[in-house]
C-alpha cells in the first residue's frame, strides 16, 4: 500500500449493511461493513460465492445505494447526491471492468474506448486522440479497428481496461476480471493492472477467486457472510 495515509481517502464506508428483501425472507448480504481505500491502492476483495462481493463492489461503484451506512468519495457524502449527479460523479471518477468484458459488439475497439468520452462530452477529434492513446498503453493500437468478435478474451479485457482508464479514473473497479480468461491471458490483465497501478499510479480494487491474481495484490481483504473476516497489506 502507498503511504498516503496523510491524504483523505478516496473511498471512505462506514457501517455499510445492505439487506435485500425477497418475499418474506430477508438477506443481510452485507453487515455493518468499514473500510478506507487511498489513492494508489491495489487492493483486491475475495471469498467464497454469496459472501457479498459483488454487493460491496456495486456500493463502491455507486451503482447501489446501502440500507444504512455512509459512503464518501473523495470527502463528498454521497448521500446527498440524486440521482443524476451521482451519473456525473461515476463518470467522472469511476472506471468499470467486468468479467464479461461489456464492449459494444457493433462498434470498434478504438470506438468503444472512445465512449466514456463521448458520455463526458469530450469533443470527437480529442476523444479519438486520446482513446488512440490508451489502446497504445494496453499493447492494442493495431487492433483499433476490429470489433471486440475478432479479439481474443485477454485482448478484448485490454480494450475494456483502456476504456476504464481513458477519463483518468481516481478508483477503477473491476469484479472478476480474469473469471472468463485462461491462465497465459490472465496473467496478462494482471500484470497490465500491476503495471498501471505502478507507473501511473491508477487505484484498483477487484474482485477474484484466483489464487494467482491474490499473489500480485498489496492488500486482501476477505469477505464472509457479508463481513470482513480479515484485512491483510502483504506489501
Ligand atoms: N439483487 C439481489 N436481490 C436479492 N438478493 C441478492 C441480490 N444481490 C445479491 N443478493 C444476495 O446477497 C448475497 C451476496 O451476494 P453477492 O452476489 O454480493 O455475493 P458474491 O460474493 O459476489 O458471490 P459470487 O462470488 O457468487 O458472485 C447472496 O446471498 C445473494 O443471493
Amino acid at each position: 500500500m502507498s503511504d498516503n495515509s496523510s491524504h483523505p481517502p478516496i473511498l471512505k464506508l462506514r457501517n455499510i449493511r445492505r439487506r435485500f428483501k425477497l418475499g418474506e425472507t430477508t438477506i443481510d448480504a452485507l453487515n455493518s461493513i468499514s473500510l478506507d481505500i487511498h489513492a494508489g491502492e491495489f487492493l483486491a476483495v475475495w471469498g467464497p460465492s454469496g459472501s457479498g462481493k459483488s454487493t460491496l463492489m456495486n456500493i463502491i461503484g455507486l451503482i447501489d445505494a446501502p440500507t444504512e451506512g455512509e459512503v464518501h468519495f473523495d470527502e463528498q457524502d454521497t448521500r446527498v447526491l440524486d440521482d443524476d449527479a451521482l451519473t456525473e460523479f461515476r463518470s467522472q471518477k469511476l472506471g468499470f471492468v467486468f468479467q464479461n468484458f461489456n464492449l459494444v459488439p457493433v462498434l470498434s475497439a478504438l470506438e468503444n474506448v472512445m465512449l466514456p468520452l463521448q458520455i463526458q462530452g469530450v469533443a470527437e477529434h480529442e476523444a479519438r486522440e486520446r482513446a488512440t492513446a490508451a489502446l497504445v498503453d494496453v499493447g492494442l493500437e493495431r487492433f483499433r479497428d476490429s470489433v471486440p468478435d475478432k479479439l481474443s478474451g485477454g485482448q478484448r479485457q485490454r480494450v475494456a481496461i483502456a476504456r476504464a482508464l481513458v477519463v483518468n479514473p481516481r478508483l477503477v473497479i473491476a469484479d472478476e476480471p480474469t473469471a472468463n480468461l485462461d491462465s497465459e491471458n490472465s496473467r496478462m490483465v494482471v500484470e497490465l493492472m500491476r503495471e498501471m497501478n505502478r507507473a501511473r499510479k491508477v487505484t484498483f480494487v477487484f474482485t477474484t477467486h484466483d489464487q494467482r491474481l491474490l499473489d500480485h495484490v498489496d492488500r486482501k481483504i476477505l469477505l464472509r457472510d457479508g463481513n470482513i473476516v480479515s484485512d491483510e497489506v502483504t506489501a
